[in-house]
C-alpha cells in the first residue's frame, strides 16, 4: 500500500486557514488551489527525466526535462474543481477531465453524474484530485470510472483523508498511491471527517445552509 502525508511546513501552514471556520469562500478557494499546487508538485517529485539541448545566452547545455507527456488533471467535482485551479498553475500543459458525483447525505454512498475525459489516459496516466477522503466511497468510485476508462496509472490526491477512507481505498485499489495533505482522525456519524474542515464543496462554493 502506498499511503503519505506530504511533509512540508507550507502547507501545513495553509491548513490551519483552510480548516478555520471563520475562512470565508474566495479565501478558502485560493487556499485549496495553493494546496493543489503544492500535492501536484510533490506527486510528480520523481517523474521520469531526460535532458535536451537548451542554448543559454552564454552556451549550449544538456537540460534535465521530463521525459514523458504530463499526466491527465482530473477534478471530482464540485470539490475537486479548487484543487484543480492551483494544479492547473503548475502544470497549465496537463490535459484536464471531470468527474461529477455527489454523496447521499443519509446513506453515503455517491453517485454520478458527470463524465468527461479526454484522450491520452492510456498514456500519460492520471493525477485525481478530491479534497475530502470520507468513507472512500467517491473516490473508489471515481478510480472504478477511470480504470474503465483504460487509465492504469492513477495517484489520488487529497487535503483530508480520515482512516475510514484509506482502508476502504487501499483494499479496493491498492495499485494507486494516494497522497494527502493531513491524515486526520476519525468520521463522525454523518460521515464527516474530524477535525476536518466540513463540507469542502460548500466552502468552496458558498453554499452552505
Ligand atoms: O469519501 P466519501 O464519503 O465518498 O466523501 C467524500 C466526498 O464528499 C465530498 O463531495 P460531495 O459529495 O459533498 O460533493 P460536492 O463536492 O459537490 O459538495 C468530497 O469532495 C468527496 O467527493
Ligand atoms: O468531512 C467531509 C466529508 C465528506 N465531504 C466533505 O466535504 N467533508
Ligand atoms: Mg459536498
Amino acid at each position: 500500500m502506498s499511503f503519505s502525508v506530504c511533509d512540508h511546513a507550507l502547507l501545513r501552514h495553509r491548513m490551519a486557514s483552510l480548516r478555520d471556520r471563520a475562512t470565508p469562500s474566495n479565501a478558502f478557494r485560493e487556499i485549496l488551489a495553493e494546496i493543489g499546487a503544492i500535492l501536484v508538485t510533490e506527486a510528480l517529485r520523481a517523474q521520469p527525466e531526460t535532458t535536451r539541448p537548451v542554448a543559454t545566452p552564454l552556451e549550449i547545455m544538456e537540460h534535465p526535462v521530463l521525459a514523458c507527456p504530463p499526466p491527465v488533471l482530473v477534478a471530482v467535482l464540485r470539490a475537486g474543481l479548487g484543487l484543480l485551479e492551483g494544479a492547473r498553475r503548475v502544470l497549465p500543459e496537463a490535459p484536464i477531465g471531470h468527474i461529477g458525483l455527489v454523496r447521499d447525505e443519509t446513506t453515503l454512498k455517491p453517485s454520478g453524474y458527470l463524465q468527461r475525459l479526454p484522450p491520452g489516459l492510456e498514456t500519460r496516466g492520471a493525477l485525481l484530485l478530491d479534497p475530502m477522503l470520507a468513507t472512500g466511497g467517491s473516490a473508489v468510485a471515481a478510480i472504478d470510472q477511470l480504470k474503465s476508462a483504460g487509465c492504469a496509472r492513477i495517484q489520488f490526491l487529497c487535503v483530508v483523508a480520515a482512516p475510514e477512507g484509506v482502508a476502504r481505498l487501499v483494499a479496493a485499489h491498492p495499485d494507486v498511491p494516494i497522497l494527502a495533505a493531513a491524515l486526520d482522525r476519525e468520521l463522525d456519524a454523518r460521515g464527516y471527517i474530524l477535525p476536518g474542515l466540513g463540507d469542502a464543496g460548500d466552502r468552496c462554493f458558498g453554499t452552505e445552509a
